[in-house]
C-alpha cells in the first residue's frame, strides 16, 4: 500500500492506483469509521515504491514489514491491521513491471489482478459493514437491558423510600424514641444506595470516554473484548465462542447488579438529588434530621456553621431550626407534635347516614334541699334518699329510666360542682339541665349559680317547680323571680319549659318526663352506635374488692367487654360492665351509663374515655398524658398560672371575640355597676361576657365555674375563702382584686386591647386575726393579733377584712412583739399591729398581708 494515497473516507479502504507517481515518501490521512457514527482520522505515511527488477523485488519481499504505514501512537491497533490485506493484489503488477514498460500480457494480468482485488475488497467491505451493524444492534440491546434494569431498580428504591417514610410518620405519631430508630434505619437503607448510585454516575461518563479513546488503559475488561471483536471483520469459531462468553458474562453481571441493588434496598435509580418530605417532631437530633433527609450530618453541621451556629451531630434542635435546615437543603417538612398521638382518639366525625337517635342525658341542678335527690328518686321509684347520710346526696351516680318506650339518662350530681368539674375537663355530657326550684323557697343563690352554669355550658334548661304540695308553695313567684335571671318560662311568654311537680307526692312526674322528651326531640340528639366507643367518666372510685370502678357514660359507639380503653391518664381492658340495677352487660350503646371495671388506675370525673385498637397504643397515650399531667403540676408549682394577660393572648391567638369574666363584689349594687361599666368597654371585635356575678366572698364553686368557662375572676372588695384560694392555686384560675371600679375597668380594657401596663402582681403572705383592740394614747388604736396563716411582714401591704369583705387597704404603722419592733411574725405567734392613718379596727377582723411586685407585661 505504500504507493497509495489514502484520502478515501471508506473504512479500512485503501484504493490502489495505477500510474507513475513522483518518487519519495508521501504523508496523508485515513478516516476510519466505527460503529455509532464515530470516526477517526489517522495520519498515514505512504512511501512510493519503485518499480524494480525481479532481484530487487525479492529484496522487497524479504522485508515485509517495510510497507507497514507509520501510524500515530494514538491510533488504534485496528487501524494498523486493517490495511494489511490491501497490498496483495498489487503484487503481480509490481512483479511484472520491469524497466518501466509493460507487455499486454502483463497489462491483462494487472487488470485481472485489479478486478480481483476490487471484488475481494467489496466482499470485505460488506462483511465489515455487517459486522458493524451486528455490533451496533448488540450494543443497542445491551443498552435497552441496562435501562430496563435501572428503571426497575429505581421503582424499587422509590417504593422502599415511600414505605420508610410512611412508617416513620406512623411511628412518629405514636411518639417515643422508637420512631427515631426506625426512621434512622430506613434512612440508612436509602442513604447507602444513594452513594452507590453516585458511584455509578461517575462510572458512566468514564466508560463513554474510554470507548472514544480505545487505547486508554482505564477501559473496563468487557468493552475491551468488544473492541477486539470489532478489530476484525472475520467471525471465527474462536471468536464466536468468545462472543457468547462475553454476552453471558454481561447478562450475569447485569443480574448480579440487579440483585445487589435489590438487597441494598435501591438501585442505580434517578440520579438527581431526591427531595424528601421530612417528618420533624418537636425536637430532633442533628444526626437524626440528616438521616431523615438522606443527607450527611456533616453537611447539616456545615450549613448551620454558615448560619453562625455551631452544632454537633448529637445536638438536639427544635422543630423550627430543623425546618429551616430541611428547607434550606431543598426538602419539604411535615411537622408532627407529641400530642399527635391522640389524633383520631376523640371527636371522630361520623357520617350522617350512620347516625341514630339516642336518649337525652339530663342533669339535675338547684339549690340545697330543693329536692333534687327526692325528684330523681321519685322518678326511679327507688329509695335513694333514705340510704344517704343525713339525707344529703353523697355520690354521683347515673341512671336510665324509661318513659313510653323512650329512655332518659339522669346524672345525679351533688349540686353543680361535678357538672362544672366535668366541663372543665372537656366533657360535655349533659344535653338538658333540670333546674329544681322549691316552690316555697323560690330562687336562691345556688339557683342563680345553676342557671349561670347551664348557660355557660349552652345547655337548655327545664324548670321543675318542686314541692307544690306545700301550703306555702307559690309557683308564680318562682316564675317571676326567674325572669330577673333571664329564664323566661313558657307561661311567661318565653321558651323555657316549666313543670310543677311534687317529688314526695309523685305529682306530675310524667309531665316532667314528657317535657324532657319534647326538649330532646327539639335537640335531635344522635350518635353512631357502630363504631369504637367514646364516653366520659361521670364518677370513679377505688373499690376494695373490685379495684377501680368508673361510672362511664357512653356518648358514641358501643362499649363492649374486652375492649381496650383509655380514660384520662389511665387505661385498661374492660373486665365487666354493670348497669345501674347491678346487672352485668356485654355491651353499652350511646347515652348508656355503666360501671366499668378493669382500669389500671382511678380516673377523674370528667375524664374522657375512648376505645383504642391495642394495648400498645393505650399504654402510649396513658404514658403521654401522665407525663403531661406531671409537667403541668410542675408548671403550676413554678407559678406560671393563667392570668388576664394570658387569657387575652389566648383570645388573640384563637381569635376569640368573647372575654369571659366572673364578678364577685361586696354588694349586689357594685356588681351591677361593674357589669354596666364593663359592657361599655367592648368593641366590634371583642366583648366582655359575664359568666356569673354576685355578692359575697369567692367560693370554690366560683372557681370551678370560672375554670369551666375559662374565665378570670374579678373580685371587688371581696376575698376568696381558703378552699377557693386553694382551688384557684390548684387549677390556675386567676383572681384579680380591686377596690376602685375605674382601676378594674381600666385593667379589663387594657387586657382586651392587648395594651396592658406592667402588671402589679400581688403575693399573699399571711393572715392575722384581731383578738383584741387596745386604745393607746398618742399611738392610737393597736390591734392585738394572732397570725393564723403564713406570716406578717413590716412594710408589706395590708388589708382589713370584715366577713371577707375589704374594709381598708393600706400600710402597717407598727409591728410589735412584746414591745419590740420586729420585721416579721410567723404563723401561730401573737403580735401588735397598727395601721397608718386608719383606726376603725374591730375584734374578729382579719388582717391580710401581701407584697406587690411589678411584673413587666408579657404577651
Ligand atoms: N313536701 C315536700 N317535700 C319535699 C319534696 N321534695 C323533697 N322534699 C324534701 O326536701 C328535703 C330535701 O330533699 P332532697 O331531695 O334531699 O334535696 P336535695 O336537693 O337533693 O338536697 P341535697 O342533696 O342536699 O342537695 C327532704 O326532706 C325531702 O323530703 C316535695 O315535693 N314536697
Amino acid at each position: 500500500m505504500s504507493d497509495d494515497k489514502n484520502d478515501d473516507k471508506t473504512t479500512l479502504k485503501v484504493r490502489p492506483k495505477l500510474g507513475l507517481r513522483p518518487s519519495g515518501n508521501q504523508a496523508g490521512t485515513v478516516r476510519q469509521n466505527f460503529s455509532h457514527g464515530r470516526s477517526k482520522a489517522v495520519v498515514v505515511e505512504t512511501k512510493k515504491r519503485k518499480f524494480t527488477r525481479p532481484e530487487d523485488r525479492q529484496a522487497d519481499a524479504a522485508a515485509p514489514a517495510a510497507p507497514e504505514p507509520k501510524v500515530e501512537a494514538k491510533a488504534p491497533p485496528q487501524q494498523r491491521q486493517a490495511p494489511a490485506a490491501a497490498p496483495q493484489p498489487r503484487r503481480p503488477a509490481v512483479a511484472k513491471g520491469g524497466g518501466g514498460r509493460l507487455s499486454s500480457a502483463e497489462m491483462e494480468a494487472r487488470a485481472r489482478a485489479l478486478e480481483e482485488a476490487k471484488a475481494r475488497e467489496s466482499v470485505e467491505r460488506e462483511a465489515a459493514a455487517q459486522e458493524a451493524k451486528r455490533l451496533a444492534e448488540e450494543d443497542a440491546k445491551r443498552e435497552a437491558e441496562r435501562a430496563e434494569a435501572e428503571r426497575k431498580a429505581a421503582e424499587e428504591a422509590a417504593r422502599l423510600q415511600a414505605e420508610a417514610e410512611a412508617k416513620a410518620v406512623v411511628e412518629e405519631k405514636r411518639g417515643g424514641k422508637r420512631v427515631d430508630d426506625v426512621a434512622r434505619k430506613e434512612a440508612k437503607a436509602i442513604d447507602a444506595p444513594v452513594e452507590e448510585r453516585s458511584a455509578g454516575r461517575q462510572a458512566t461518563p468514564q466508560r463513554k470516554e474510554t470507548k472514544a479513546r480505545e487505547n486508554e488503559a482505564a477501559r473496563p475488561a468487557k468493552p475491551r473484548a468488544d473492541d477486539n471483536r470489532r478489530r476484525s471483520g472475520k467471525l471465527t469459531l474462536n471468536r464466536a465462542l468468545n462472543d457468547d462468553e462475553g454476552r453471558s458474562r454481561s447478562l450475569s453481571s447485569m443480574r448480579r447488579r440487579q440483585e445487589k441493588a435489590r438487597r441494598g434496598g435501591q438501585s442505580s435509580g434517578p440520579r438527581e438529588k431526591v427531595m424528601r418530605e421530612v417528618t420533624v417532631p418537636e425536637t430532633i437530633s442533628v444526626q437524626d434530621l440528616a438521616q431523615r433527609m438522606a443527607e450527611r450530618a456533616v453537611d447539616v453541621v456545615k450549613l448551620m456553621m454558615q448560619q453562625g451556629q455551631m452544632l454537633k451531630p448529637g445536638d438536639i434542635i427544635d422543630a423550627d431550626t430543623a425546618e429551616l435546615i430541611a428547607t434550606e437543603m431543598g426538602h419539604t417538612v411535615k411537622r408532627v407534635s407529641e400530642s399527635d398521638i391522640e389524633l383520631g382518639l376523640h371527636d371522630v366525625e361520623d357520617r350522617e347516614e350512620d347516625m341514630q337517635s339516642r336518649p337525652p342525658v339530663v342533669t339535675i341542678m338547684g339549690h340545697v334541699d330543693h329536692g333534687k335527690t327526692s325528684l330523681l328518686d321519685a322518678i326511679r321509684e327507688a329509695n335513694v334518699v333514705s340510704g344517704e347520710a343525713g339525707g344529703i346526696t353523697q355520690h354521683i351516680g347515673a341512671y336510665q329510666v324509661e318513659k313510653d318506650g323512650q329512655k332518659i339518662t339522669f346524672i345525679d350530681t351533688p349540686g353543680h360542682a361535678a357538672f362544672t368539674a366535668m366541663r372543665a375537663r372537656g366533657a360535655e355530657v349533659t344535653d338538658i339541665a333540670i333546674l329544681v326550684v322549691a316552690a316555697d323557697d323560690s330562687v336562691m343563690p345556688q339557683t342563680i349559680e345553676s342557671i349561670n352554669h347551664a348557660k355557660a355550658a349552652g345547655v337548655p334548661i327545664i324548670v321543675a317547680i318542686n314541692k307544690i304540695d306545700k301550703p306555702a308553695a307559690d309557683a308564680s313567684k318562682v316564675r317571676t323571680e326567674l325572669l330577673q335571671h333571664e329564664v323566661f318560662v313558657e307561661s311567661m311568654g318565653g321558651e323555657v319549659l316549666d313543670v310543677e311537680v311534687s317529688a314526695t307526692k309523685k305529682t306530675n312526674l310524667d309531665g316532667l318526663l314528657e317535657a324532657i322528651l319534647l326538649q330532646s326531640e327539639l335537640l335531635d340528639l344522635k350518635a353512631n352506635p357502630d363504631r369504637p366507643a367514646e364516653g366520659s367518666v361521670v364518677e370513679a372510685q377505688l373499690d376494695k374488692g373490685r379495684g377501680s370502678v368508673a361510672t362511664v357514660l357512653v356518648q358514641a359507639g358501643t362499649l363492649r367487654t374486652g375492649d381496650i380503653v383509655v380514660a384520662g391518664n389511665e387505661w385498661g381492658r374492660v373486665r365487666a360492665l354493670v348497669d345501674s340495677t347491678g346487672e352485668q352487660l356485654k355491651e353499652a350503646g350511646p347515652s348508656m351509663p355503666v360501671e366499668l371495671l378493669g382500669l389500671s388506675g382511678t380516673p377523674q370525673a370528667g375524664d374522657r374515655l375512648a376505645v383504642v385498637e391495642n394495648e400498645a397504643r393505650a399504654r402510649e397515650i396513658s404514658d403521654y398524658r401522665q407525663r403531661l399531667a406531671r409537667e403541668k403540676q410542675v408548671a403550676r408549682q413554678a407559678g406560671s398560672r393563667g392570668s388576664l394577660e394570658q387569657m387575652m393572648a389566648q383570645a388573640q391567638a384563637n381569635q376569640i371575640t368573647e372575654f369571659p369574666l366572673l364578678i364577685k363584689a361586696d354588694v349586689q349594687g357594685s356588681a351591677e355597676a361593674i357589669i354596666g361599666a364593663l359592657e361599655k368597654v367592648g368593641n366590634d371585635e371583642v366583648q366582655v361576657r359575664v359568666v356569673h356575678a354576685g355578692a359575697g366572698a369567692i367560693t370554690e364553686s366560683d372557681i370551678s365555674l370560672a375554670e369551666a368557662s375559662n374565665a378570670a375572676i374579678i373580685a371587688f372588695n371581696v376575698r376568696a375563702n381558703k378552699q377557693a384560694r386553694d382551688a384557684s392555686e390548684q387549677n390556675g384560675t386567676e383572681i384579680r382584686y380591686y377596690n376602685i371600679i375605674y382601676d378594674l375597668v381600666d385593667d379589663v380594657k387594657a387586657a382586651m386591647s392587648g395594651l396592658l401596663s406592667p402588671e402589679m402582681r400581688e403575693t399573699f403572705i399571711g393572715y392575722a386575726e384581731i383578738l383584741e383592740v387596745f386604745n393607746i394614747t398618742k399611738v392610737g388604736k393597736v390591734a392585738g393579733c394572732r397570725v393564723t396563716e403564713g406570716r406578717v411582714e413590716r412594710g408589706a401591704g395590708v388589708r382589713l377584712l370584715r366577713d371577707n369583705v375589704v374594709i381598708h387597704t393600706g400600710k402597717l404603722k407598727t409591728l410589735k412583739r412584746f414591745k419590740d419592733e420586729v420585721s416579721e411574725v410567723q404563723s401561730g405567734q401573737e403580735c401588735g399591729m397598727a395601721f397608718e392613718n386608719y383606726e376603725d379596727i374591730r375584734e374578729k377582723d382579719v388582717i391580710e398581708c401581701f407584697t406587690v411586685e411589678e411584673v413587666a407585661r408579657s404577651l
